[in-house]
């Protein structure tokens, strides 16, 4: 059944980041997002390994095909929960990822007796400017993305390795990764009478989108990072295009990182007998998107919970002074969307039990977050509907599991009534304020005038001595061209 589990890894600060603000509390607002997993500073390679790993490569073993994607900033920690410090050279804790799928999958393969023919072939590719580049033969620079019945979507001339042992495959990681990989694909096949089952393992490290934003890049790094974010965003429409009822539109051809993760996310249409089923699932196995972070502060709420698999994230957080946020937001959404996708929650450890927090269904949650912003976004203003959030927040009424939907469509409203009262009270102040000056004008106006009689009558005095008689008015305007002004 197709999965998709979302994850989150914190990483430890390191010693310069506690120095300079790991001890302060620097937090304006918290962040709360919800995940599948939440591996905080100190979870073990092995933690993470253990929860998103292990059912991949059982997966794959049984021809099903799995991914795991990593996304985050740059110095998140992509790579160590990949590859640990060293692909090949680290001690057994700090074994990322890779290493410890292939020993799985050979481990698995060698000792499984239904698998005495099996064969594990390697392949390592690199997205870079939207072309696919072979890193095992940096020769082979702009392959081809192809798609076949028996094989699926395929790297068309990619090498393919065929591997023995699990220290052949390290070798040959290594060699690869020396030539920057961005993506890596592991690709396991078997064969067993004549039935071919082959299941692939894709193994994806996204380049961040934050490079452009930070530093201002230019000239081939700037054609980088657009690429980079380009392929992103496709990403996010493929995901979108199949879960907002789309699917004969699936712009999977629109980027190489979508194509190559095509039978991944694919999207299939499900028939049950002779009546249709009403929904689309993933085809492939488990899809895995693990957010490595620092543990960090932040500035802004989002909140968000998937059925059965809700995580509250309290006072979770982290630094937005270089986290592309809105990317992040951007790929969130279409990641709650993905969840959509998913019919079937898997299920979880004691340990993931204990710290979950069920909250309203995928479906249910989603459709109360949108209902309840478009509301507000109808009658107040983006700043106002941020404030909200937080009032929301700070009182629990999102997330308290013991809130209906009545509750919070009643809390809403509160909430915006709150908010009316208090603008409505701002505009009497104002009316007053208006009312008050307007007094004090008139109160002005008539000194001015008794001041300009009294002028005018001292004049008439002093000129009827003279002259004999002018109106007061006639010597008020003689007189201000030289900038007489009576008091
Ligand atoms: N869970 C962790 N425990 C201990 N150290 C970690 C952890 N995650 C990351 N680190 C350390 O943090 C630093 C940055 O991590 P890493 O190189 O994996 O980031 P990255 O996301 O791959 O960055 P980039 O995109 O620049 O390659 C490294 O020194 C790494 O050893």
């Amino acid at each position: 059944m197709s999965n998709v589990t979302v994850c989150v890894r914190f990483r430890p600060l390191s010693h310069k980041e506690r120095k300079t603000n790991g001890d302060k509390d620097e937090r304006e607002e918290d962040v709360i997002f919800s995940f599948d997993r939440v591996f905080y500073e100190d979870a073990e390679q092995s933690d993470v390994y253990n929860f998103l790993a292990v059912p991949i490569v059982a997966d794959a073993i049984s021809g099903i095909n799995g991914t795991i994607i990593t996304y985050g900033q740059t110095g998140a920690g992509k790579t160590y929960s990949m590859e640990g410090p060293s692909i090949l050279h680290c001690n057994k804790q700090k074994t990322g990822l890779v290493q410890r799928v292939v020993d799985e999958l050979f481990q698995s393969l060698q000792s499984s007796e239904s698998m005495a023919m099996w064969s594990v072939k390697l392949s390592m590719v690199e997205i870079y400017l939207e072309k696919v580049r072979d890193l095992l033969d940096l020769s082979k620079d702009n392959l081809q993305i192809k798609e076949s019945k028996t094989q699926g979507i395929y790297i068309s001339g990619a090498t393919e390795v065929s591997i023995q042992n699990s220290s052949d495959a390290l070798e040959c990681l290594s060699e690869g990764i020396a030539n920057r990989a961005v993506g890596e694909t592991l690709q396991q096949g078997s064969t067993s009478d004549e039935r071919v089952r082959g299941g692939k393992i894709i193994l994806v490290d996204l380049a961040g989108s934050e490079k452009v934003e930070k530093t201002g890049a230019e000239g081939r790094v700037l054609d980088e990072a657009k690429t980079i974010n380009k392929s992103l965003s496709v990403l996010g429409n493929v995901v979108n295009a199949l879960t907002t009822g789309k699917p004969n539109h699936v712009p999977y051809r629109d980027s190489k990182l979508t194509r190559i993760l095509q039978d991944a996310l694919v999207g299939e249409k499900i028939f049950s007998g002779v009546s249709e089923s009403s929904g689309w699932q993933l085809k492939s196995g488990t899809t895995v998107l693990l957010f490595p972070q620092c543990f960090k502060c932040t500035r802004k709420f989002v909140y968000c919970s998937f059925r059965n698999k809700a995580y509250l994230l309290n006072n979770a957080c982290w630094s937005i002074t270089f986290l592309p946020l809105h990317i992040v937001l951007i790929l969130w959404q279409h990641l709650s969307r993905t969840k959509l996708i998913k019919t079937t929650p898997k299920s979880t450890s004691p340990e993931v039990d204990s710290i979950k927090k069920p909250i309203l269904d995928s479906h249910g949650q989603n459709d109360l977050r949108d209902r309840i912003l478009n509301k507000l976004r109808l009658s107040l203003k983006e700043e106002d509907v941020d404030l909200l959030e937080e009032l929301f927040v700070q009182e629990g009424i999102i997330f308290d599991p013991n809130y209906s939907v009545a509750d919070i469509d009643s809390a809403c409203q509160d909430a915006a009534s709150q908010e009316v009262s208090l603008l409505t009270q701002a505009v009497e102040e104002l009316k007053e304020t208006v009312e008050e000056l307007t007094d004090e004008n008139e109160r002005l106006r008539g000194e001015l005038e008794l001041a300009q009689e009294a002028a005018a009558a001292a004049a008439a005095r002093a000129d009827g001595a003279l002259l004999g008689f002018v109106p007061a008015v006639a010597i008020s305007s003689l007189l201000r061209p030289f900038g007489f002004v009576p008091d």
